[in-house]
């Protein structure tokens, strides 16, 4: 069977500062991953790797196609990234930012048709975000314009997300809410989630796995009550020195 997801013997970093070292870890089948880790761990340089952006030793594959062969990955609905912060500074409304995360189906310059438009709608509804579509995207708070990044890349339709923080800027009732959302996603919607998160108390209810690139030799762990705890009490303690 295709794994969805796998990394073998990945090392990467910058320079001489090596942040991942050996890491390999595979994904069989649709799943939510969290990966967490201390400041600095090295979670957002591995979804750089798997975004072509650093160089890297090992292999990192999709759906078993090694990324470093394949092109356009996000061009082919395989991979969609969802970066900690995007800024936008000229005035945009809400759902014509969302509706363009139907970008792989239209040609350059083919405009979003109504039926596009009401996909967008439907997406920033499960999101309850609907009272928000006509607004300027850069008068909205930091936390909704969180969500309407979050809006778009769900309407990408994308086998694998790369979320890096989803939920940083988000109140305690729209965190548990996406998480749910998330949970959601896979189990219906069949997709595969990578989620880099400081957001343990949330994982608990998850079910998935679990990352932690703070460990010495990183492995994928089921997620559980208990799982969460003792990696949160391991993160708790400190980091250990880098050699
Ligand atoms: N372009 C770069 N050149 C050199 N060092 C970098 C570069 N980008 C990031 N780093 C360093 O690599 C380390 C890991 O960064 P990374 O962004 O992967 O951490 P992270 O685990 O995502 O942390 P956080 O939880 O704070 O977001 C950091 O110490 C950072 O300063």
């Amino acid at each position: 069977m295709d794994n969805i997801v796998e990394a073998k013997n990945l090392v990467a970093g910058y320079g001489q500062r090596v942040l991942i070292r050996n890491l390999s870890f595979f994904v069989p089948s649709p799943a939510f991953v969290a990966i967490i880790g201390h400041n600095g761990a090295g979670k957002t340089t591995l979804f750089r790797a798997f975004q072509g952006k650093i160089d890297y030793q090992g292999q990192l594959l999709v759906q078993n196609h090694d990324l470093r062969h394949l092109s356009n990955p996000s061009g082919k609905g395989l991979l969609a990234y969802l970066p900690q912060k995007s800024v936008i500074n000229f005035p945009i409304k809400v759902h014509d930012l969302v509706v363009m995360g139907l970008f792989r189906q239209k040609r350059f310059f083919e405009n979003y048709t109504s039926e596009d438009y009401t996909l967008a709608a439907q997406t920033l509804e499960l999101l309850q975000l609907s009272h928000l579509m006509d607004h300027d995207f850069t008068t909205l708070s930091g936390g909704e314009q969180q969500l309407v990044w979050l809006a778009q890349l769900m309407l990408q339709d994308a086998a694998i997300n790369l979320l890096d923080e989803p939920t940083q800027q988000l109140d305690v009732y729209y965190k548990h809410q996406v998480f749910g959302l998330l949970q959601n996603w896979v189990d219906e919607r069949r997709k595969t989630v990578l989620c880099i998160t400081h957001d343990l108390q949330n994982l608990t209810h998850m079910r998935g796995f679990l990352l932690n690139l703070s460990r010495p030799d990183p492995k994928l762990e089921v997620i559980s009550p208990e799982a969460v705890q003792e990696n949160q009490a391991f993160l708790e303690a400190g980091r250990q020195p880098e050699v």
